[in-house]
């Protein structure tokens, strides 16, 4: 799939740098040079290494009272995108639309920047392209206050029923007390988040070898995000051993009798079967109740002789069990180099999720006059 990467805001733009990133060190293309990212009053020095200079748009310049950033404040944000858009307008010429699937805004919902500046951007986008407008979005810890969490709890209103889907990634689950002692906090939060997206997203269509006969294309992922609403993306993987690995060091045991060989397809589904379970049961993106789901995809990677066709099969009818859900669509990723197998799969307008009603609680016992959070009992 092609898409185009819009970084609003800090979060937003070190984001889009870092999936540039992990595209240039790998051979999965996403975004094809389509990108630009957009911020208020924050001068870009040498900060990101894979985003040209010229393709940050800086806004905001004519209102004195701003300095590097909004610092929280999403009504401002969202004055200062309206006016400014003319910029951004101009600064989105340079992405070639026609040739790309849609758009990912990737921003932070607990930033003012990112909350208000995104919402405009998903509107207008959606206005100016008839293709899927997607949103990758950051949902602030429960240590980043009140004011993070109304952000957010705002911009679940207004960005999420205006983006063609959400991918949201819960900074509380994520950044962690070992991420904590990192130089930089949120590296590798944001390398983690980075690295799933375009495990899901892209592929690498310059080797044909690696289109395969369950092959998913752009169109399986935009049908499968087309309910809408909030998604979240789990992983997991495998290192294959030495000389076969995975299936194969079964298959040199069992060769030969009929028995065997449907012992070895029972092997291939059981095994597919548990790293599906265990891209369940690892940390999603964003934790939920995995039967709210109401379409899933899964997408299998790794040497195409790993992966089996009867292996699909049982890991979308467990899926299918476990979700609740009846569209559930899986396909593979062949990647004839790999030393893994992998897992990635994407849980499509998720309704139940804790940390989505703890931050809507978080907002309403937040007081912006004192900016504290007041007792629940006052804030009812
Ligand atoms: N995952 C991740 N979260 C981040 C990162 N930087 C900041 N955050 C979180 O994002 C929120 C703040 O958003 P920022 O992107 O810094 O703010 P902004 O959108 O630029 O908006 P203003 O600074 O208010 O103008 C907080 O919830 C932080 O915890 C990052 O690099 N990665």
């Amino acid at each position: 799939m092609k898409l185009a990467l819009v970084g609003i805001g800090g979060t937003g733009s070190r984001l889009v740098d870092t999936i540039r990133s992990i595209e240039a060190e790998g051979d999965r293309q996403l975004c094809y040079g389509n990108l630009m990212t957009v911020d208020i009053s924050r001068t870009v020095g040498d900060e990101f290494d894979h985003i040209p200079q010229e393709q940050h748009v800086t806004i905001g310049d004519t209102h004195r009272e701003v300095e590097d950033g909004v610092d929280g404040d999403q009504d401002l944000a969202v004055e200062i995108a309206r006016t400014d858009f003319p910029e951004i307008h101009r600064a989105l010429d340079s992405i070639t639309m026609r040739k790309l699937d849609g758009m990912l805004v990737v921003t932070s919902l607990g930033g003012g920047t990112g909350s208000g500046a995104g919402a405009v951007l998903v509107e207008r986008l959606q206005e100016m392209y008839d293709k899927p407008v997607y949103v990758l979005g950051v949902l602030p810890g429960a240590n980043d206050g009140g004011e993070a969490a109304l952000n957010a709890a705002r911009s679940l209103r207004s960005i999420v029923p205006a983006a063609d889907s959400t991918l949201l990634f819960d900074n509380d689950r994520w950044v962690g007390t070992e991420a904590e002692a990192a130089e930089d906090p949120y590296e590798p939060a944001n390398r983690e988040l980075a690295s799933r997206v375009l495990k899901l997203f892209a592929r690498d269509d310059a080797d044909p070898s690696s289109i395969g006969a369950n092959t998913l294309d752009s169109s399986d992922i935009i049908r499968t995000l087309s309910p809408g609403g909030v998604a979240s993306i789990g992983y997991a993987a495998t290192e294959l051993e030495d000389g076969g690995g995975f299936l194969s060091w079964l298959r040199s045991i069992l060769v030969g009798s009929r028995e065997n060989e449907t012992t070895d397809e029972r092997t291939d589904a059981g095994k597919t079967q548990s790293l599906v379970r265990q891209s369940l049961n690892s940390q999603l993106t964003l934790p939920c109740e995995v039967s709210s789901a109401e379409r899933v995809l899964v997408v299998l990677s790794g040497p195409p002789d790993e992966l089996s066709r009867r292996g699909f099969e049982s890991a979308r009818q467990w899926l299918e069990e476990e979700t609740d859900t009846v569209e559930v669509l899986a396909g593979d990723d062949p990647r004839p180099d790999s030393s893994t197998v992998a897992a990635v799969v994407l849980l499509a307008n998720v309704t139940e999720v804790p940390r989505i009603d703890a931050i809507q609680q978080q907002a309403v016992e937040y007081d912006r006059d004192t900016d504290e959070l007041r007792a629940p009992e006052e804030s009812t």
